[in-house]
């Protein structure tokens, strides 16, 4: 098929999953040109979008997933010390769309969206969410409402949690495992990175009795990006550069989420050890995750356990045996690449899973979270290939 066949047909096509098959046999160029066609032929979007925090890392990220998205166009975008700038001088890679100007959210008019992405900080965001109009559907990037527990939410983030009944409301976003429930939610609470990359993983496992529920240890690294935006000392360029370090040992805030989810899974309380490690990247996160598998399995059983269960999954791909990971391998992309080996101690695997923080572990899932909650197919705006290297 030639690349302007490929246009005119997807153009034509009305369902995703048309275009998604029509893909597989063509390249993700054509694409996003014809998702492109089709936006500037519509200039009233059929759902219209709102990011909050669009002047950070992840609100950004929608804003250039969403050039590519054919029903979803941005209506209000918010920011805070960056409110009243022109949205192109704050990100002059985005500068080819028609977007609106960054208000501050006492300033934004809330009857001009149908839906929400909130890119806001934690504790912030709970206090945002509550005063918005109950119709709106929402995508919440921060982790305010993915623990269940309010005390475990305390205990973890160190203050009341201050907007209960949403927290009770709020449906878990980890789509390939909870897709239909996200697809009746109003509020989804996105997951977390690293518990993005670890939970993909473990949870088809724990669910099968493959794996031990205990002494399972969590090594992950993450690029900077997965820090914000914001300026901190921590994040200077002569502090990360030519360096790694560990942070948060024995004390992440992602720890009772990735317990929650895997605890889910097992249907009993699981424990584990998690240190997340800073490197001298921008994008990218790799878990490595050690596991005693349960008597009698092998790593070739968990390895086939794992590709049956993504085989219909477009964003999660299990490699083929002993084809290693590598995060430049999903970047910039909704992708999560897995795959399993045998450690040198008997009994025991290595599963090595790799997102980009800023897609999958964050702006990605949320797009492909939005879309369910909407009604369209979950892959739409999404089907960028990764950028290597
Ligand atoms: N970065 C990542 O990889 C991931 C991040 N997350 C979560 O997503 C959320 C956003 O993260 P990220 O984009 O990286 O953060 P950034 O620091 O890059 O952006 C934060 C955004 O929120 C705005 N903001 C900050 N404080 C306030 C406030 N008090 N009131 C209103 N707006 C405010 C900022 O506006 P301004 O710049 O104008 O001050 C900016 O637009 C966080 O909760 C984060 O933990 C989740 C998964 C991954
Ligand atoms: C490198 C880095 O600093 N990463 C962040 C995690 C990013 C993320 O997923 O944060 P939320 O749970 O707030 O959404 C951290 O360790 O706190």
């Amino acid at each position: 098929m030639t690349s302007s066949t490929f246009s005119s047909l997807s153009c034509l096509l009305k369902d995703e999953s048309q275009i998604l098959k029509l893909r597989k046999r063509s390249v993700g160029n054509v694409f996003f040109k014809c998702s492109m066609s089709v936006k500037s032929q519509n200039p009233q979007p059929e759902v219209r979008i709102g990011v909050l925090g669009a002047s950070g890392y992840t609100g950004s990220e929608i804003v250039r997933l969403l050039a590519n998205h054919p029903h979803f166009g941005i209506t209000l975008m918010t920011a805070d010390r960056k409110a009243g700038q022109p949205f192109s001088s704050v990100f002059p890679h985005l500068f080819t769309q028609d977007l609106p100007e960054l208000v501050t959210i006492k300033d934004a008019d809330f009857s001009k969206v149908d839906a929400i992405f909130c890119c806001l900080p934690h504790g912030t965001t709970q206090e945002v969410i509550k005063a918005l109009p109950k119709e709106l559907k929402i995508v919440d990037l921060s982790a305010d409402f993915r623990l269940q527990d309010p005390f475990e939410y305390e205990e973890w983030y160190g203050q009341p949690h201050r907007a209960v009944d949403l927290q009770k409301e709020a449906v878990y976003g980890l789509t390939e495992i909870l897709r239909d429930e996200v697809k009746g939610a109003r509020l989804v609470a996105n997951p977390g990175c690293y518990p993005t990359s670890i939970q993909l993983p473990l949870v088809p496992l724990m669910k099968a009795n493959l794996i031990q529920l205990g002494g399972i240890i969590i090594d992950s690294k993450s690029g900077v990006s997965g820090a914000g935006r914001g300026a901190k000392e921590a994040n200077l360029y002569t502090e990360i550069a030519e360096g790694m370090y560990s942070y948060g040992i024995t004390r992440h805030r992602h720890v009772p989420e990735i317990e929650q989810g895997l605890s889910e899974a097992a249907k009993s309380k699981v424990t584990v050890s998690f240190t997340p490690h800073l490197m001298p990247m921008i994008r990218g996160m790799q878990s490595t995750i050690y596991v005693e598998m349960a008597p009698g399995i092998t790593t070739e059983d968990l390895h086939q356990h794992l590709k049956v269960s993504y085989k219909e999954e477009e964003f999660v791909r299990v490699l083929d045996k002993g084809v290693v990971p590598r995060t430049h391998n999903v970047r910039g992309s909704n992708y999560c690449h897995i795959n399993i080996f045998p450690d040198r101690i008997q009994g025991r695997a290595i599963i090595v899973s790799v997102i980009d923080n800023l897609v999958k572990g964050a702006s990605g899932q949320a797009l492909q979270n939005l879309n369910l909650m909407m009604g369209f197919h979950e892959t739409t705006g999404l089907l960028y290939q990764p950028l290597f290297p």
